[in-house]
């Protein structure tokens, strides 16, 4: 921890939280946005100076000009942005937890526990189950532990799988509290060669009879997949398909002992699903847990997890806990608390950035210190009561109903509040009525996903949930990321998979960002602050980044080989060191960055290096699909990750060596860019060395360097590589021609002939 740090206790004489503000960074990060932006404002005079002398130098042709201010757009974005993000460096905060001071068993609150799964051939079986076992075996009452799993294909493959794990259950969940196990997941627990407790002959023996009904587990479950019953949707023996079923919802049998339950609640739900009707994936799913879940068990605190997202530790429940419950941060605006999302598959290098470093360690903190992190999808504990309306409950009931829809039983809990009602079984009764509130018909004419609900409108529910329905409305949250990660998934690890993800991502902000709920707009009537919109605002405008970098990686190069210069020259010292302060002052901050959160030098490199290929790829193709949305020429589809994975693909991310087998699509782009670079670099350093033009050009033959050196794996895979992850032939000559193509019709453009 940081000695300078203050401290700010958060609770009274035993607090139950503490808030270490990171006073040596703020100061850091605060001189360095003054320095910066000086030296943006001093760009931007320059340019504004230069365009005028320019308009009146009328002998110019108009095309210079035109690639002139597009680079000065591009400079002014990138600025903007710049400008944005310098909000996380504000105040960023750490936080430590007490979970051993708080109160006992029979008062700590009861928590549901939402799982999604939608598509075991993408989502395999065993490690959603392995989430699932995990979230049981948390360190929590069990009678206050439901655990909810969404199934939006309706797969039987899933449902028995379930069936399974509730009866693997009955043996894990003991022998994790006996042996006060730190791992909830199985298949990660056995996997571990360490085992961190003395050897001791009985429990060496119970974990060999635990690992023998492991593998028996296992072997069911994979017996289940071979069956191919994937194919098949489990519903009364009623055929459907994963996109057309009805409801199903299933408890797994309880067992309930003398002095009540014994083991947490373990719950099958798949919605019903219908073409003709919008099912916003994974916000519907938790909409409908969110219903299901309010007339079972109605728990006042929710934990979300992804399929792939298990529980490694089993205290995260009381380290939660430990802000839910402390009188301070407890009081009514308070949300929730999320912890980063940390992967299990990560390799050393880690060329693709495929743990989002700078998202967990560095704007999280830094957001933690204003309102709250972003709900960062899975890994988080809310209240529920924010998720629904307002805190003043309608008092004419069709005003509920409005909001809510038509089921009384799910009214009456809601105007009952959360009270832990002992065990809740499913009787007969509330099962039709669970599986009304299951049925796609059910939302109709109610405010579900947009005033109740995670919000619906954008893939990435989870900022727009967190941006709109929490933060605006004045809910604050926490971060919290303990040494020992208490939640681990499975990272995209090839970069088709990657791309595809970012795509999507994008496309989700980009929504977010051209919507009426965006958070460019600054209300100052909203309860979040300007420093926390600042923030949203930046992550909803990172797909943008594709403008600036498409510029920058081609109109200078293009520039160039046509001899027109965009940038100061070099005995023009001022203006030259102003671009050169500029450049350095971003990357070597950013290095900073990095190594301050335990990152190497070569982590700076590929972090930059797969910045810069996300911007001319996903972010670009995200963007475009959300106009193409917003026009509507497009529908919103949302491809899960990929969590099967492919063992050359594997073999090749720990290598260290990109994978290019992916859509031509998102390889094309690279190519085309690095040949673009390359050709205007060796003829554009030939040209200055012939004409000892250096001094004019010398900013733009570095950019071109520049762009070359950070694309080496996509010219050593287009030249070199011989093994499987290389870029096809067809691919580099298509764009590669394409690339020449685009040369010469610039080239027209700027000295027409
Ligand atoms: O129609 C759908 C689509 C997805 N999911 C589930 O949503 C989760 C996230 O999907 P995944 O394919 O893993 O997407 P990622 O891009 O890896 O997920 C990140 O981004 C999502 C928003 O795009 C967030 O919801 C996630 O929490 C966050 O981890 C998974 O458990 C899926 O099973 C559904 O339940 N129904
Ligand atoms: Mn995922």
């Amino acid at each position: 921890m940081d000695n300078q740090s203050t401290m700010e206790e958060c609770g009274a004489s035993q607090p139950l939280n503490l808030c270490h503000v990171q006073t040596k960074a703020c100061i850091l990060n605060r001189a360095h946005a003054l320095l910066h932006s000086l030296a943006l404002l001093y760009l931007i005079h320059y340019r504004l100076s230069h365009l005028i002398f320019l308009l009146a130098q009328n002998g110019g042709t108009a095309a210079p000009i035109i690639f002139w201010l597009l680079i000065f757009s591009a400079e002014l974005l990138l600025s903007f942005m710049w400008l944005l993000g310098a909000a996380f460096g504000w105040r960023p905060v750490r936080r430590t937890v007490f979970p051993e001071r708080l109160p006992g068993a029979e008062e700590l609150p009861a928590i549901d526990v939402f799982i999604c799964t939608t598509d075991p051939e993408k989502e395999p079986t065993l490690g959603v189950m392995n989430t699932v076992l995990s979230a049981m075996a948390l360190d929590y009452p069990p009678e206050k532990l439901n655990v909810y799993v969404s199934d939006d294909g309706g797969f039987s493959e899933t449902l028995s799988g379930l069936r399974e794990a509730a009866s693997f259950a009955k043996t894990w969940i003991p022998f994790c509290r006996t042996y006060g196990i730190t791992c909830g997941c199985p298949q990660a627990y056995f996997s571990d060669q360490e085992d961190q407790l003395p050897p001791d002959n009985i429990f060496i023996e119970e974990r060999r009879k635990i690992q023998k009904g492991y593998e028996l587990f296992k072997a069911n479950i994979l017996k289940g997949r071979d069956n191919k019953s994937s194919s098949s949707l489990y519903h009364d023996g009623e055929a459907g398909t994963s996109k057309d079923h009805t409801s199903l919802i299933e408890v797994m049998d309880d067992d309930i002992g003398p002095n009540g339950r014994v083991m947490p609640l373990l719950a099958y739900v798949a919605r019903e699903k219908r073409a003709s009707h919008p099912h916003h994936f994974k916000a519907g799913a938790l909409n409908v847990l969110l219903r299901v879940s309010g007339i079972m068990s109605n728990s006042p605190y929710i934990l979300v997890l992804d399929c792939d997202m298990y529980c490694n530790d089993r205290s995260s429940a009381k380290q939660s806990m430990c802000f839910h419950l402390d009188p301070k941060t407890s009081q009514s605006s308070f949300a929730f608390v999320q912890f980063p999302q940390r992967f299990h598959n990560i390799s050393k290098n880690d060329i693709y950035d495929s743990q989002l470093r700078s998202t967990f360690n560095v704007l999280w903190p830094g957001q933690d210190g204003l309102q709250g992190p972003v709900l960062s999808g899975t890994g988080f504990y809310v209240k529920r009561e924010a998720l629904y309306h307002a805190p003043s409950f309608p008092q004419d009931m069709s005003e509920v109903r409005a909001l809510y829809g038509r089921s009384n039983v799910f009214i009456a809990k809601l105007q009952q509040g959360y009270k832990l009602e002992g065990f809740i079984s499913l009787p007969c009764s509330l099962q039709d009525e669970a599986r009304s509130l299951a049925s796609c018909t059910y939302e109709e004419e109610t405010k579900w996903g947009q005033e109740v609900g995670f919000m619906y409108g954008s893939v990435v529910e989870d900022f727009l949930t967190s941006l709109h329905r929490l933060h605006r409305q004045g809910w604050t949250s926490v971060y919290l990321d303990p040494p020992r990660p208490q939640f681990l998934g499975n990272g995209a690890t090839s970069l088709n998979d990657l791309l595809v993800q970012g795509t999507r991502w994008s496309s989700g902000l980009v929504d977010v960002a051209l919507s009426k709920y965006t958070p460019l707009k600054y209300d100052i009537s909203s309860k979040m602050s300007l420093l926390q919109s600042m923030c949203y605002s930046l992550i909803a405008l990172m797909p943008f980044y594709c403008l600036p970098l498409w510029c920058f990686a081609t109109i200078p190069q293009l520039c160039l080989l046509n001899d027109v210069a965009l940038y100061p020259q070099v005995s023009t010292s001022w203006n030259f060191i102003t671009f050169i302060f500029i450049f350095l002052s971003s990357t070597l901050k950013f290095l900073q960055e990095v190594l301050s959160t335990g990152g190497s030098i070569q982590a700076w490199i590929n972090e930059t290096r797969i910045w810069m290929i996300k911007a001319v790829t996903c972010h670009l193709y995200g963007t475009l699909d959300a106009v193409l949305k917003k026009i509507g020429y497009r529908e919103a589809s949302f491809m899960p990750t990929n969590k099967a994975l492919d063992e050359e693909q594997v073999k090749l991310y720990h290598a260290g060596k990109f994978n290019f087998q992916a859509s031509d699509m998102l390889v094309g782009p690279l190519v085309f860019v690095v040949t673009l670079n390359v050709i205007s670099l060796v003829f554009g350093s030939a040209r200055a060395l012939f004409f000892n033009d250096w001094d004019r050009m010398f900013i733009q033959i570095c950019m071109s360097f520049y762009v070359t050196i950070m694309s080496w794996p996509v010219i050593e895979a287009m030249l070199i590589r011989k093994d499987q992850g290389r870029i096809g032939f067809e691919v580099t000559l298509k764009w590669v021609g394409l690339c020449l193509g685009g040369l010469l019709l610039g080239s027209v453009l700027i000295r027409p002939v």
